[in-house]
């Protein structure tokens, strides 16, 4: 937790405000039992009753003082608390946004949502809970330790002994529950990801009849999150009972051994009672331990898990040449790559030349490392060996936002995001125009579809909008990536939805944008199309040319043209 002090620069008036008014209200609480003393033994004992009157009157002003200052207080923590919170929660939201794909499998989603979420809450709550009791409870303990010695050393002597094995005990607890919350906030995880997994593929579970299974699992998750928080709380709650019989015995002490005191004459009744006053005030103090042992326990195992974020470093060069590229020439030159933590390469010593402007498809069977092809020349991943140069700049020389402007990059699972159909397009863009936005949409073969949706492109699509299908999202997804106006486009398996027809349409429309264009496809009809082909095999390049050139010379593409061919024929027999 101290870690994010300096997240508090900010609000260090605020803070100090809110620490001063804390003192205040322990102020007049360490006050209090020392002018009950004093009304006892100078004025009930001594029946003089002006006397009462001026200190009650003393002591019910200081109470209402700590009353306000309680609430002033209050209201600075909950601002402090809050807004830490918020910065911290942008902070870790921008990291996000600049992790590598590397960085990123270290995460799963749902583990990354519950470190943005609860256990950012968790440091929220303790931060309030600091400026409000935490520091004040073990100042409250101190400070009635030392006025208890102030009003009578002897019997506040028990104090010394019985306060410091108290206070050992519950850091050995704290200890131990920060483990056990680490666990609890572990199984929130996996809740959190049986969940979103449920949510995504809700089509499924109900089109498989899974239901019944999907329930045991997420019942399996909560029960064992359940079991790990009622330990982490058992652990934290024994904690109690033992502390209050410990301090209760001390103040029965204190009692038994200021009675025979003042027979003896060595000590007033006022002071015998502030100093069971002060044990009683000790005890509330260390009863709220418990609390505060749980909540810096769970903010320690979640402090732990937002750091791991935030400290995660990246290896991948950002900085670098501002000038981009010109004219979209690719070469790969021996290319070997493996992702990251596995062993085995998915590209193998793979060479290439692409001229800028040219059309290629890249095909293959499934597996056969096309995506990871791809996801290298926008350095989503970096390369492992070998070097990969846009016309003659090695890609690691040019600056990583420049580089990744120039790409239009449409990847295999369509995505779109809340809002309009045309600010789903212009997302590519943001200071695209409407003409340049439609004449995106008409390359991309959207166009009509948009015409016909209710409010065209001011349409909400996702939530509480239209739904589009499979082949209407891939093909705004291409709006989006030609909008930008790419050097470089890259489709993976972006036509798999699209009819031959309006594939034909697409690829004759790319013509226009100039573009060197990069397309994955497992379809001849596409193929036949392009400029030139070239075929992976497990990670391999193993043949490259034009439709007709790889007819004869590549087996493997005649025997996926064969097939193609068959398919077609059985289904035209079909129908
Ligand atoms: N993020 C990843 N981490 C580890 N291995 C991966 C990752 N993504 C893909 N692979 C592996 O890399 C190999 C190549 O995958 P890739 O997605 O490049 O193939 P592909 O030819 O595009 O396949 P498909 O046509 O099925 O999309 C596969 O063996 C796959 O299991």
């Amino acid at each position: 937790m101290l870690k994010f002090r300096s997240y508090l620069t900010p609000y260090r008036v605020s803070v100090s405000i809110a620490l001063i008014l804390m003192l205040t209200e322990l102020a007049v609480e360490l006050a209090l039992p020392l002018l009950m003393a004093k009304i006892i033994d100078e004025g009930i004992l001594q029946e003089d009753l002006s006397l009462v009157m001026k200190w009650g009157g003393i002591m019910v002003g200081l109470s209402f003082l700590a009353f306000a200052s309680g609430m002033i207080n209050s209201f600075y923590a909950a601002h402090v608390s809050q807004s830490f919170g918020f910065d911290i929660r942008k902070e870790i939201f921008v990291k996000i946004q600049s992790f590598s794909f590397e960085s990123l499998a270290k995460f799963p989603a749902a583990s990354l949502v519950t470190r943005m979420t609860n256990d950012i809450t968790q440091l929220q709550n303790t931060l309030f809970m600091g400026l409000r009791i935490m520091l004040r409870a073990p100042l409250l303990v101190l400070g009635s330790v030392v006025m208890s010695f102030f009003v009578n050393p002897v019997l506040a002597s028990i104090f010394a002994v019985v306060i410091p094995l108290v206070i050992v005990f519950l850091i050995w607890i704290m200890k131990r529950g920060s483990k056990l919350f680490q666990i609890v906030q572990a199984k929130l995880d996996i809740v959190n990801d049986v969940l979103r997994e449920n949510l995504i593929g809700m089509k499924l579970i109900k089109a498989y009849v899974r239901r019944d299974h999907e329930i045991n699992r997420f019942s399996e998750s909560t029960n064992s999150l359940k079991n790990a928080t009622i330990t982490g709380l058992r652990m934290i709650e024994a904690s109690m009972p033992i502390l209050l019989f410990v301090m209760n015995i001390a103040i029965l002490f204190i009692l038994w051994h200021g009675q025979s005191q003042v027979m003896n004459g060595n000590a007033q009744v006022g002071e015998v009672v502030a100093i069971v006053n002060y044990g009683l005030r000790t005890t509330a103090a260390l009863s709220m331990f418990s609390f505060i042992v749980m909540f810096l326990s769970r903010s320690r195992a979640s402090s732990l898990r937002i750091s791991e974020v935030l400290d995660t470093k990246e290896k991948v060069k950002i900085e670098g040449s501002q000038n981009g590229f010109q004219f979209g020439e690719i070469r790969f030159e021996d290319v070997s790559f493996s992702y990251p933590d596995v062993d085995e390469l998915v590209l193998k010593n793979v060479s290439f030349t692409i001229a800028a402007g040219e059309t290629v498809a890249v095909m293959g069977g499934t597996g056969s490392g096309k995506s990871s092809l791809f996801q290298l020349i926008p350095r989503l991943y970096e390369v492992g060996f070998g070097k990969i140069y846009i016309d003659q700049q090695e890609i690691t020389s040019i600056d990583l936002a420049v580089l990744r402007n120039q790409i239009g990059y449409v990847p295999q699972e369509a995505v779109l995001f809340s809002g309009t159909v045309k600010e789903n397009i212009e997302w590519g863009k943001s200071d695209a125009s409407m003409d340049e936005i439609e004449r995106a949409a008409k390359a991309a073969q959207i166009e009509e579809t948009i015409e016909q949706l209710p409010d065209k492109y001011e349409t909400r699509i996702g939530q509480k909008g239209v739904n589009l299908s499979g082949g209407q999202k891939q093909r705004l997804s291409i709006a989006r990536a030609l909008v930008r106006k790419p050097k470089l486009l890259l489709l993976d398996d972006s036509t798999s939805a699209l009819d031959v027809k309006t594939e034909k349409n697409l690829l004759k429309a790319l013509e226009g944008y100039s573009s060197t264009t990069l397309v994955i496809t497992q379809k001849i009809s596409t193929a036949e199309q392009v400029d030139r082909i070239l075929l992976l095999d497990d990670g391999e390049l193993i043949a490259e040319g034009s439709h007709e050139e790889l007819r004869k010379v590549s087996p493997l593409y005649e025997e996926i043209y064969q097939s193609q061919m068959e398919e077609g024929a059985n289904v035209q027999r079909a129908n």
